[in-house]
């Protein structure tokens, strides 16, 4: 779509203004072939200069359905084929992620979701949300876990300043979902999310405290 590539190349300038640099590994892990859930973890908006580097064509965003009354914001995102939830209803959510299970495999996209469910830029990963998993499962489709390095060495997240720094991102080997079942939805969350905590820790030069709290999804 020309509307994305526009916005894909605007964006992708913003990091020589910001002086921010970028290291990808592991873009041929994206070559599925096939739909399939993109999970990242999402430390602010500088997020968005990172995805913009790295997104797949045919790939769709999931996003609070507040950021779609944003104005120019919400028009880009709407521009760019953003599907909006309401993370305030559960069963309303559940639904459009039911369309979406459906509308991916017909119309071959990619989707990519945020699994802390809000931006979170505390040196660690929330707990994931569950709905990126059943969605993967429903539709019986890969999930690729993408992770960006902590934002905290050059980002001050309360005055909202930076200075220039790199952030590295890692594109991790797609987790098949195929024969999984409603059941298995939170060992899968529970697998991406400590696979994706310790490449965080690792691409972040950041230690992983044996007795820091407890982060699993049990039931
Ligand atoms: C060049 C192109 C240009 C593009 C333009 C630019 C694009 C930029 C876009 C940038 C977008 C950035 C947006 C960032 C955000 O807005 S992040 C916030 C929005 N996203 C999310 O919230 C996603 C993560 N959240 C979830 O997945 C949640 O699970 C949710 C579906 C929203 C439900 O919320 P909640 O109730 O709080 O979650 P739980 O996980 O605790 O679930 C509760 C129980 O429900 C079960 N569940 C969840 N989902 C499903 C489902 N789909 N089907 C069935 N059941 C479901 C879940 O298992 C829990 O039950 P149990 O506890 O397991 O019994
Ligand atoms: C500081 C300047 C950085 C400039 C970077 C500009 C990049 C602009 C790129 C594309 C424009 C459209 C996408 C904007 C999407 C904003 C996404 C975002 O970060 O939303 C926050 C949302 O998750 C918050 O949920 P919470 O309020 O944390 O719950």
């Amino acid at each position: 779509m020309r509307s994305t590539r526009i916005i894909k190349n605007v964006v992708k300038t913003f990091k020589y203004l910001y002086g921010l640099r970028f290291e990808v590994k592991g873009l041929e892990n994206f070559k599925v072939g096939s739909p399939c859930v993109i999970v990242s973890n999402h430390q602010s908006i500088l997020d968005m200069m990172g995805l913009m580097e790295i997104l797949p064509d045919r790939c769709v965003q999931i996003a609070k359905k507040e950021l779609l009354y944003t104005g120019s914001v919400g028009l880009v995102m709407y521009l760019g084929g953003v599907i909006f939830i309401n993370r305030k209803s559960t069963s309303n959510a559940k639904m459009v992620m039911a369309d979406v299970a459906k509308t991916m495999l017909s119309e071959n996209v990619m989707v990519w979701i945020y699994p802390e469910g809000t931006r979170n830029g505390n040196g660690d990963l929330l707990p994931f949300k569950k709905g990126a998993f059943h969605l993967a499962i429903q539709a019986q489709v890969p999930v690729i876990p993408v992770v960006y390095s902590s934002f905290s060495s050059f980002y001050d997240r309360k005055k909202n300043l930076f200075t220039s720094g790199k952030i590295r991102v890692e594109v991790l080997e797609p987790i098949e979902t195929k024969g999984l079942t409603p059941e298995d939805v939170t060992e899968l969350t529970n697998r991406c999310y400590s696979t994706m905590r310790e490449t965080f820790f690792r691409l972040s030069g950041l230690v992983n405290e044996p007795n820091g709290p407890a982060r699993t999804h049990l039931q």
